[in-house]
């Protein structure tokens, strides 16, 4: 059985064939900037991603109508458990309207499913979408009623990940407390109890530690300031919270690697955001600490940013007292999703249905 895996993220869409659970290719597409931005809404991206991936296909002698499958990476939604879902009339309705917010990965399922239409086998899934909600109720509460915290994190690869480094572990995946940071062009940092993550940092909503292109949590009072000085607009004021904050805010790239060769040739400021950038991921990792009461198999570094031995060292060197570091660079979302997918082909999990 064939499934292709479809993963578009903000300047890439990134594709993978496999059978029967093993990679056969993958292939990113990057676009520049200029070119994803002459787009109005996220929804008016698909066309053109959608050509792209079928020049893919056909690049490899892949026909549509040889894939048993289409998954697409799951995007902003109403709150989820975790799994495979269905795309569903439902669930399209909400991803092309970005009703629960704009986020690339908005994409994913619009894409499995037009593509499965046209390919005839009319299976087309989700899995792990980056709602998943398992928060435990006391971390939902904040100091004002009308503004409960909501699930947004990178729920398909922090899954995968805490899957592998169980079996690394030898344990079962339910039966392990981890934290994982995942630490890309956002970090999320979640909390997984036996298979649940019962308490994590929003990576979109500005909660957390800053990252290459987010501003992470911010004081209130002089956010407010700035929210109402009259000098930005909503559109702006989002953008600084997601897509400008962070690296790109302090040091105008969201290249780690660049920031690493600035630091090599004497660059102070550089090197003041890099390590209050790894000291955030630290402090957020021991806030997940109490949500697990202290009792931690493990803390998990992953993402592109733990590529980075230096930027993990300053991770480790402030967190070892509380479990030993594994770390997992970079991602492995094609996989995890086409792993989805799998399961329900095989019948050893069903497809959930979004809105019932
Ligand atoms: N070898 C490396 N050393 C240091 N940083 C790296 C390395 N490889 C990637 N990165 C950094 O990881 C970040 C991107 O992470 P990634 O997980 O690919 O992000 P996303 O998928 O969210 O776009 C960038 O800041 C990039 O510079
Ligand atoms: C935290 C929600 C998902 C997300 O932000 O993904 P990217 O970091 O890949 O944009």
């Amino acid at each position: 059985m064939k499934v292709l895996a479809i993963n578009p993220g903000s300047t890439s869409t990134k594709v993978g064939l496999f059978e029967d659970g093993k990679l056969l290719w993958d292939h990113t597409d990057r676009f520049d900037s200029d070119v994803i931005g002459k787009f109005a809404t996220i929804a008016d991206q698909k066309d053109f991603r959608r050509e792209g991936i079928e020049k893919i296909m056909a690049d490899h002698g892949v026909a549509l109508s040889d894939v048993d499958a289409f998954v697409g990476r799951g995007g902003l939604l109403r709150p989820m458990l975790s799994g495979t879902y269905d795309v569903n009339d439902a669930m399209l309705d909400d991803l092309k309207s970005d009703r629960y917010g704009r986020h690339a990965a908005n994409l994913g399922g619009q894409l499995a499913k037009d593509l499965a239409a046209k390919g005839g086998c009319n299976r087309a899934y989700i899995v792990d979408p980056v709602v998943v909600d398992e928060m435990m109720d006391v971390a939902r509460i904040t100091g004002l009623p009308d503004v409960p915290r909501r699930s947004v994190f990178h729920a398909l690869n922090q899954k995968a990940i805490c899957r592998r480094a169980a079996a690394d572990m030898g344990k079962r995946f339910d039966q392990c407390r981890m934290i994982v940071a995942h630490m890309g062009g956002g970090i999320t940092v979640g909390a997984h109890e036996n298979g649940r993550v019962i308490d994590v940092s929003n990576g979109l909503d500005g909660e957390g530690p800053f990252s290459p292109e987010r501003a992470g949590s911010l004081p209130s009072g002089p956010l407010i300031d700035l929210a109402m000085s009259g000098q930005y607009t909503r559109a702006q004021l989002a953008k600084m919270i997601a897509g400008k904050g962070g690296l790109v805010a302090h040091l105008d790239t969201n290249d780690l690697r660049e920031v690493e060769r600035r630091i090599a040739s004497g660059d102070k400021k550089a090197q003041a955001v890099y390590e209050a950038m790894a000291y955030n991921v630290a402090k957020e990792i021991g806030a997940r600490a109490v949500a697990l009461n202290g009792q931690v198999d493990a803390v998990v570094l992953t993402g592109g940013l733990a590529h980075s031995a230096k930027f993990c060292d300053l991770i480790v060197s402030r967190v070892s007292f509380i479990a030993p570091v594994k770390i997992y660079p970079g991602e492995d979302e094609l996989q995890a999703l086409a792993d989805g997918a799998f399961r329900v082909l095989k019948g050893e999990e069903t497809a959930k249905t979004y809105g019932a």
